[in-house]
């Protein structure tokens, strides 16, 4: 039993963040892609627009199985303040999510807004235990200090499922 980070990105900053998750705590990396295949210049007229709609993409993989999990963490870039379309969906996409520890984060310019709260109530919708949330910056992705709050709370929220 072990840890699945889900993850959305387009340039590189979410996917930075996921895998130092990964390397520290020895879990499974789902990348999600979305089908769109968005241009620059489209990801900021089309994408944005369907994020701030709540809008989900067509993604791949088209379902994500985390039963064998003992933890889900789940990271989506920030898109015109919220998760985007390929998050929107993974989180559709989960299978024996319910009742299971989740931490979340997000990486923005800086302006997150209500992105995390967005993401958290989302989960918990599909029956998800999240238990903390950790907002970064594309500054901040690929440095160790700042990604170690998030890597804290995944091994606390294992230390308490092996307490259980
Ligand atoms: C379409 C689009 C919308 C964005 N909207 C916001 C925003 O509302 N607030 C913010 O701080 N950053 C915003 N950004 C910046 C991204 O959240 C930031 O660069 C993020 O780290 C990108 O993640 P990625 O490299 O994993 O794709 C936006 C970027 C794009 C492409």
């Amino acid at each position: 039993m072990s840890v699945c980070i889900i993850y959305h990105s387009e340039t590189g900053n979410t996917r930075a963040v996921a895998e130092q998750v990964a390397t520290a705590s020895g879990g499974d990396l789902i990348g999600v892609r979305d089908l769109a295949n968005y241009s620059k210049v489209g990801m900021y007229l089309k994408g944005a627009r369907r994020a701030m709609r709540g809008d989900s993409a067509d993604i791949e993989p088209a379902a994500i199985d985390v039963s064998g999990y003992e933890t889900v963490v789940v990271g989506t870039p920030v898109w015109a303040g919220n998760p985007t379309p390929a998050i929107n969906a993974a989180v559709n996409a989960l299978r024996g999510i319910e009742g299971k520890p989740t931490v979340v984060f997000c990486t923005s310019g800086g302006s997150p807004r209500r992105t995390l709260d967005t993401l958290t109530v989302m989960l918990a919708k599909r029956g998800a235990d999240v238990r903390g949330a950790v907002p970064l910056t594309a500054r901040t992705a690929k440095r160790p200090e700042a990604v170690k709050p998030l890597i804290d709370l995944v091994r606390q929220s294992r230390r308490e499922m092996a307490a259980q």
